[in-house]
């Protein structure tokens, strides 16, 4: 369903590639983790799928959709939820949903009741007409997480969704995560929680260099690694421990 073929991107004025002729494969109904130390080039690759930024080369499809010629079809078919609050802090979480819901073509009735539905899921019906400015990192997450989903996409890109919450907001959101998924949404997601993509994600991609060095299901990346436990041990064998500053 999404099919990545040799996909790169050079930032203006960079000397190196972020992304460099990635290749991957994932499947309808799958939860796929792209992990990655920073820098590696998850948001860079999901910008790129997500159609906010230009490839330098390489193409890819979703639902056999081309980013060059369908862009308009494919952007109604995702979801983005990035990595920074896209919300507007002045507004309420309703006025904020109402917003990009609309965004989405969706209005009425409809748009309210689906907006209820899912503040209510989230655990947020009380702050409805509140103003977001207000609002714990837990919860402008869980607004910004509805925003993407008010229109029901086949795909849904994640970048970082639970980085910053509490374990209850964590909860919450990753149970609403795998509703969606059990109700046919693709989830594509990148986070530096290990343990959670361990038990969250289908596969998973480890991205290093703008490359993928390792694929597969969690629990045979582990049992295939020597002295791995967990999805932590096999990433830091596959990625090294040194540090990833870079300014
Ligand atoms: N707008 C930009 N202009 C130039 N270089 C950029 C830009 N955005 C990202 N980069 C560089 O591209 C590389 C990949 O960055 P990217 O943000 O995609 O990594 P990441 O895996 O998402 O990292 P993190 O886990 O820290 O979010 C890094 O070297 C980064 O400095």
């Amino acid at each position: 369903m999404i099919q990545i073929n040799q996909l790169s991107k050079k930032y203006k004025g960079a000397d190196t590639f972020s992304v460099f002729e990635l290749n991957l494969q994932i499947e309808e109904g799958e939860i796929f983790g792209l992990l990655g130390p920073n820098g590696a080039g998850k948001t860079t690759l999901i910008s790129m799928l997500c159609s906010l930024l230009k490839p330098t080369s390489g193409s890819f499809t979703i639902n056999d959709l081309n980013f060059r010629d369908q862009k308009k079809q494919l952007k109604q078919l995702i979801g983005i939820v990035p990595q920074e609050y896209a919300l507007y802090p002045a507004l309420t979480a309703y006025e904020n949903l109402y917003y990009f819901g609309s965004m989405y073509g969706l209005t009425g009735e409809p748009l309210k009741n689906t907006i209820y539905d899912h503040l209510k899921i989230m655990g947020l019906s009380r702050f409805a007409n509140k103003r977001v400015a207000n609002f714990s990192g837990g919860m402008k997450r869980r607004v910004n997480l509805i925003a993407s989903i008010l229109h029901n996409p086949k795909v849904l890109f994640l970048d970082e969704p639970t980085v910053g919450v509490d374990v209850q907001s964590k909860n919450v959101i990753i149970g609403h995560l795998e509703e969606l998924n059990r109700s046919g949404t693709t989830l594509v997601y990148s986070s530096h929680h290990l343990n959670e993509a361990e038990n969250f994600c289908t596969r998973v991609a480890i991205i290093d260099h703008g490359r993928v060095i390792c694929m597969g299901e969690p629990g045979v990346l582990i049992a295939n690694q020597k002295n791995a436990h967990n999805l932590e041990d096999v990433f830091l064998s596959k990625t090294g421990k040194a540090l990833r500053d870079h300014a």
